[in-house]
C-alpha cells in the first residue's frame, strides 16, 4: 500500500502541477500543447475529432488553440464535463453507433485534424495492454480515414510493440508525412510514443481488411533458425531482440540423447537444445540405455551433452561425430555423399559429419574451412592482436606523458624520475625524450620548470639536430650527461627554495675551483639585477612597480640582492641608487636603519670577536670547512635564510660605489653564522677551546683524500652531506642563533619596505615640486609678502592633501517619499547608502542586545 502511494506521488511531475495551475484537465495537456508546437496543426485547423477525449484536456487546448468558431468534437467511453466551444458524447470509438454519431455532429464537414490519445484500461498483461491499444489506433485510424479531409492531419499515440512497425507502415500508405516523436511532457518509463501523420491522401477505394487488426497484426512466418550457424560459430552469439519464442515459456531444453542419434537434423537439435540427457523415464528407453552402455560415449561426451550452451566448435564436431559412429553400431544406413570437385580433406571432414541414413534421408554437412580462409583468419587475429597492444602502448604512453606533464607543471619532478624515464621504453619518438634537448640545459629547464613553449625554439631544433647526430653515442655517456644536467636543474630548483643552499653554491664559486657549469649569478645574465636602464624602465611606471610575478621568481633566484641592499630586491636598489635619490632622508634612514640593525643583530658581534684563527681559518684552506658547516643542513630550524657573503662577493657586491666599509677596513671577516652548529665552532675558536690545527683535524676523515675524479657532482654532494660527523652544539650558540633569528623576523618584509620607500620618493618629489613653484613666487612676482605667504600655505595645503588618499564619499539617502522602493533615488551619483528608520531601529537594537550580552558575561 506504501509502495503504490509512493509511486503515485512519484508521478506528480511539474507537469502535474502546471496543469493544475493552467486549469487543464490532465496533464496530458501539455503532450498535445508540444506536439502541436512542433508541428503546428492545431492553429491551421477549423474541424478537430478528439477520439478517446475523457477528461478533455486535449479538447481545452484545441480551444484554446484552434480559430474561434471551429467545430470541436470529443468522443470517450468516459463521461466529459461541458468544455465551452466544444462537442462531445460519451461512446466507445470501435462501435458503429460512435461513427453514426459523429457524422451526426460534423454533418458535411470533414475535420481537418484527428486526434487519438485512447489507452486501453491497463492492469491486464502488458502484451495484451499494446495489443489492444494498436486495435484501439486502427480503430481511430478507421475514422479518421472516414472524417478526415484530403491534406489532413492525423496524431497517435502508439505503445512501443512488435506491432509498432506494422502501424507506422499502414500510416505511410495513407499519410504523405509520417513522424514519430515523443514529446517532453511524455514520461521516459512509458513506452507510449506518438505518430503524427500530415498529408492524408484520401484514397478513393481502400481494402476492408487493411484496417482489419487480424490482417494488420497477421505475423508473418518467422525466419527459419539458422542453427548451421549455431552450432558451427557458436562465438558468435546473436541477442535475442525480438524476445523468446511464441508459446516457449521455459528457457531450458533438453531431449534424451538417443533422440539425438535417431534425428534427421542433428543440427537443429544442437543448436536448440540446453542438454542431451541419458535418463531413463519410467517407461523405459531401450535406445538410450544402449547408447549410455556404448564404449564410444566417453565421459568427455557426457560431458558435451550435459551442456550444449558452453560447446565449441570442436565439441560439436566430436559430437556429431559420435552420433554417426553409434548410427553405425545401431544399424542405420550410411549415404556415401558425393563430394565432387572437393579436396581430399574436404571430403573426409564433410565425411566426418555427414549424416547419412536412408536413401533420400536428409544430409546435414558441415563445411569444412578452405586454407584460404584459415590463413587469413589467422592474418585477421593477428592483426587485431598487433593493433591491440599497440592501441594499449598507446595508451599507457600517454597517460604517462600527462602525468609527467602535471609532475612538470608542479614542479614535482625530480631527476631520477627524469632519468628513468629518459632511458626508459618510450623509445626515440617519444615526446619528452630528454635526449632531444640541448645540452646546456637551457630549454630542458624551462621543460623541467614546466615552462615549456608550444613551438621549439631554433636552439631546440639544433639541439634536435645535434642529439641526431649524437645519437649514435655510447647510451650509458650519454644517460650520465643527462643525469648531469637534470642534477643540475634539480640545484637550481633547490637554490631558488632556499637560500641557504644558494649561499653555498655562491660560495662555493667564490672559492675559486668551481664549476662553469653554475652560472646563477652571472652578471651578464639576462635577469640579472644589476640592468639598471630596465630597472628604470620597469619602475618609471609607479603604479605597477613591483615586478611581474615570473621576473620577482627570478630575481629571487640569486642571493645578492639582500645582501648588498639589505633586503631590497637587486632592481629596487638600482633604481633607489640613483642620484635623485641621494638627498632623500627617508630613503637613507631607511637603508642605515637596516644596516643599524643588522649589525645589532649580534651577528657582527660574533664574528668581529673571532678569533684570527678563525679568520685565517675563513680564507685559507679551512673555509671551505667552516663556511660548509655554516650552511649545513643539518639544522633544527630550516628558516635559518641568512646568506653568507665571503671576501670576493663583497668586492662584486660594493663595485657599485656605495660607501659599506671593507673588509680591511673594518679589519674584521664578512660571515654570517647562521646555524647553531656553526656558531658553537665559532665560540670555541674565539674562546680559546680549539685551535686551527684542532678545527682542521677534527674535520679529516678517511673520506677527506679520496679521489673524486669521474665521479659525478651528485653523488659528491650526497658525499659530503653524509661522510662529515655530526657535532655537538651548546645551548648558548643555540640562543644567539634564536635571537638573531628573531631579529632578522622583526623586520618589516621586503614589500612593506618598498613600498614605503616609494611613499616617501613621492613625498620627496612633491616636496621638490613645491620648493621650486615657491621659490618662483618669493623670487618673480609683484606680490606682497602676505598674499606671497598665502599662496605659499595654500601651495603646501594642496600638497598634503595631494598626499592623503582621496576617500571616496558614500552619500546616505534616507528612504521616505521618493526615495522609497528599489532603485537608484533620482539625482544620486555615484555610491549611496539608503537608511529607513527600521534600519535604525535594528541597529539600536542590535546594539543593545549586545551590550545585555556582554553585561551578562
Ligand atoms: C489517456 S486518456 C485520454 C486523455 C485525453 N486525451 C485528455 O487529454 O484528457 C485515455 C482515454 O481513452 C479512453 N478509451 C479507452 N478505450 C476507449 C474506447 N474504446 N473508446 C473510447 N474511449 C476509450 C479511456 O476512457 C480514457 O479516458
Amino acid at each position: 500500500m506504501a509502495i503504490q502511494k509512493k509511486n503515485a506521488k512519484a508521478r506528480l511531475d511539474k507537469y502535474y502541477y502546471l496543469a493544475k495551475e493552467k486549469g487543464y484537465r490532465a496533464r496530458a495537456a501539455f503532450k498535445l500543447i508540444q506536439l502541436n508546437k512542433k508541428y503546428s496543426f492545431l492553429q491551421n485547423s477549423r474541424c478537430l475529432l478528439d477520439l478517446c477525449a475523457a477528461p478533455g484536456s486535449w479538447m481545452q487546448v484545441a480551444a484554446e488553440t484552434m480559430p474561434v468558431k471551429s467545430l470541436i468534437v470529443g468522443v470517450d467511453l468516459a463521461p466529459i464535463k461541458p468544455i465551452p466551444r466544444t462537442i462531445s458524447f460519451q461512446d466507445d470509438i470501435t462501435s458503429d453507433k460512435c461513427r453514426a454519431t459523429i457524422r451526426g455532429h460534423l454533418k458535411s464537414w470533414k475535420a481537418d485534424t484527428v486526434v487519438h490519445d485512447g489507452a486501453p484500461n491497463v492492469g491486464t498483461a502488458w502484451v495484451q495492454d499494446a495489443f489492444s491499444q494498436n486495435e484501439l489506433v486502427l480503430a481511430s485510424l478507421k475514422l479518421a480515414t472516414e472524417f478526415l479531409a484530403p491534406d489532413g492531419t492525423f496524431v497517435t499515440k502508439v505503445f512501443r510493440s512488435k506491432d509498432s512497425a506494422k502501424l507506422e507502415w499502414i500510416f505511410k500508405q495513407l499519410f504523405s508525412k509520417v513522424e514519430q516523436t515523443k514529446p517532453p511532457s511524455s514520461r521516459n518509463v512509458s513506452a507510449e510514443t506518438f505518430y503524427v501523420c500530415r498529408g492524408f491522401k484520401a484514397p478513393k477505394h481502400m481494402d476492408p481488411r487493411f484496417l482489419d487488426p487480424k490482417h494488420a497484426f497477421a505475423e508473418v512466418e518467422a525466419a527459419a533458425v539458422n542453427n548451421e550457424a549455431k552450432v558451427f560459430n557458436p562465438e558468435k552469439k546473436k541477442r535475442k531482440r525480438e524476445g523468446y519464442e511464441e508459446g516457449d515459456w521455459t528457457q531450458f531444453h533438453e531431449a534424451p540423447a538417443s533422440e539425438f542419434i535417431q534425428t534427421q537434423d542433428p543440427i537443429e537439435m544442437l543448436g536448440n537444445l540446453n542438454r542431451l540427457h541419458f535418463r531413463q523415464e519410467n517407461n523405459g528407453d531401450i535406445a538410450l540405455a544402449a547408447l549410455d552402455k556404448l564404449p564410444e560415449t566417453t565421459e568427455e561426451i557426457r560431458e558435451c551433452c550435459s551442456d550444449l550452451k558452453v560447446l565449441g566448435r570442436k565439441e560439436f564436431k566430436l559430437l556429431l561425430r559420435w552420433r554417426l559412429k553409434a548410427r553405425e553400431r545401431f544399424g542405420f544406413r550410411q549415404k556415401k555423399t558425393d563430394h565432387v570437385g572437393a579436396s581430399a580433406e574436404q571430403k573426409a571432414a564433410a565425411d566426418d559429419v555427414a549424416v547419412e541414413g536412408a536413401a533420400g534421408e536428409e544430409v546435414a554437412m558441415v563445411e569444412p574451412m578452405d586454407e584460404e580462409m584459415k590463413l587469413q583468419e589467422d592474418l585477421q587475429r593477428m592483426k587485431d592482436m598487433q593493433s591491440k597492444t599497440e592501441r594499449k602502448k598507446r595508451k599507457k604512453d600517454n597517460e604517462r606523458k600527462q602525468k609527467e606533464i602535471v609532475r612538470m607543471q608542479m614542479n614535482m619532478v625530480t631527476p631520477s624520475d627524469i632519468g628513468i624515464e629518459a632511458g626508459g621504453p618510450e623509445g626515440s619518438d617519444a615526446t619528452f625524450r630528454l635526449k632531444d634537448v640541448d645540452k646546456d640545459g637551457g630549454v630542458r629547464k624551462q621543460i623541467v620548470r614546466g615552462r615549456m613553449v608550444a613551438n621549439p625554439v631554433p636552439e631546440v631544433k639544433k639541439a634536435e639536430e645535434e642529439s641526431e647526430e649524437e645519437a649514435e653515442d655510447d647510451d650509458g655517456d650519454e644517460l650520465e650527461r643527462q643525469l648531469d644536467g637534470m642534477y643540475e636543474d634539480y640545484q637550481d630548483r633547490l637554490e631558488q627554495r632556499s637560500t641557504k643552499i644558494a649561499a653555498k653554491r655562491a660560495r662555493m664559486k667564490a672559492r675559486g675551483d668551481e664549476d662553469d657549469e653554475f652560472e646563477g649569478f652571472d652578471k651578464d645574465d639576462k635577469g640579472a639585477d644589476t640592468d639598471v636602464s630596465s630597472d628604470a624602465d620597469l619602475m618609471e611606471d609607479e603604479d605597477d612597480g613591483f615586478e611581474s610575478e615570473g621576473e620577482q621568481a627570478e630575481i629571487m633566484t640569486g642571493p645578492q640582492p639582500r645582501d648588498r641592499e639589505g633586503a631590497l630586491s637587486g632592481r629596487a636598489a638600482s633604481f633607489f641608487q640613483q642620484d635623485i635619490f641621494k638627498d632623500i632622508p627617508g630613503l637613507e634612514d631607511a637603508e642605515e636603519s637596516e644596516a643599524e640593525q643588522e649589525r645589532d643583530s649580534g651577528i657582527d658581534v660574533a664574528s668581529g670577536s673571532l678569533s684570527p684563527e678563525l679568520k685565517a681559518a675563513s680564507k685559507g684552506d679551512n673555509a671551505d670547512q667552516v663556511m660548509e658547516v655554516v650552511a649545513d643542513d643539518n639544522v633544527e630550524d630550516e628558516s635559518e635564510i641568512e646568506e653568507v657573503a665571503t671576501k670576493q662577493d663583497d668586492a662584486e657586491d660594493w663595485e657599485e660605489g656605495t660607501s659599506r666599509p671593507t673588509e680591511q677596513e673594518t679589519g674584521r671577516p664578512n660571515i654570517d653564522i647562521i646555524t647553531a652548529e656553526a656558531m658553537t665552532l665559532a665560540h670555541a675558536l674565539a674562546t680559546g677551546k680549539t685551535t686551527k690545527a684542532q678545527l682542521a683535524d677534527d674535520n679529516f676523515n678517511k673520506f677527506s683524500h679520496r679521489d673524486v675524479d669521474g665521479l659525478p657532482e651528485w653523488f659528491l654532494d650526497d658525499e659530503n652531506k653524509h661522510s662529515r660527523p655530526q657535532r655537538p652544539i651548546t645551548a648558548e650558540a643555540a640562543k644567539a642563533i634564536k635571537e638573531k633569528l628573531r631579529a632578522l623576523n622583526a623586520r618589516p618584509i621586503k614589500k612593506v619596505r618598498e613600498a614605503k620607500a616609494r611613499k616617501t620618493f613621492r613625498a620627496a618629489r612633491r616636496l621638490e615640486k613645491l620648493k621650486k613653484k615657491s621659490d618662483g613666487l618669493a623670487e618673480g612676482s609683484e606680490l606682497s609678502e602676505k598674499e606671497k605667504a598665502a599662496s605659499i600655505a595654500g601651495l603646501m595645503a594642496k600638497a598634503k592633501k595631494a598626499g592623503q588618499k582621496k576617500r571616496k564619499q558614500v552619500k546616505v539617502i534616507k528612504a521616505v517619499g521618493a526615495n522609497k522602493g528599489s532603485g537608484r533615488p533620482r539625482g544620486v551619483k555615484g555610491k549611496y547608502k539608503m537608511v529607513d528608520s527600521r534600519l535604525k531601529k535594528d541597529v539600536r537594537g542590535e546594539k543593545r542586545a549586545a551590550k545585555k550580552m556582554k553585561g551578562k558575561r
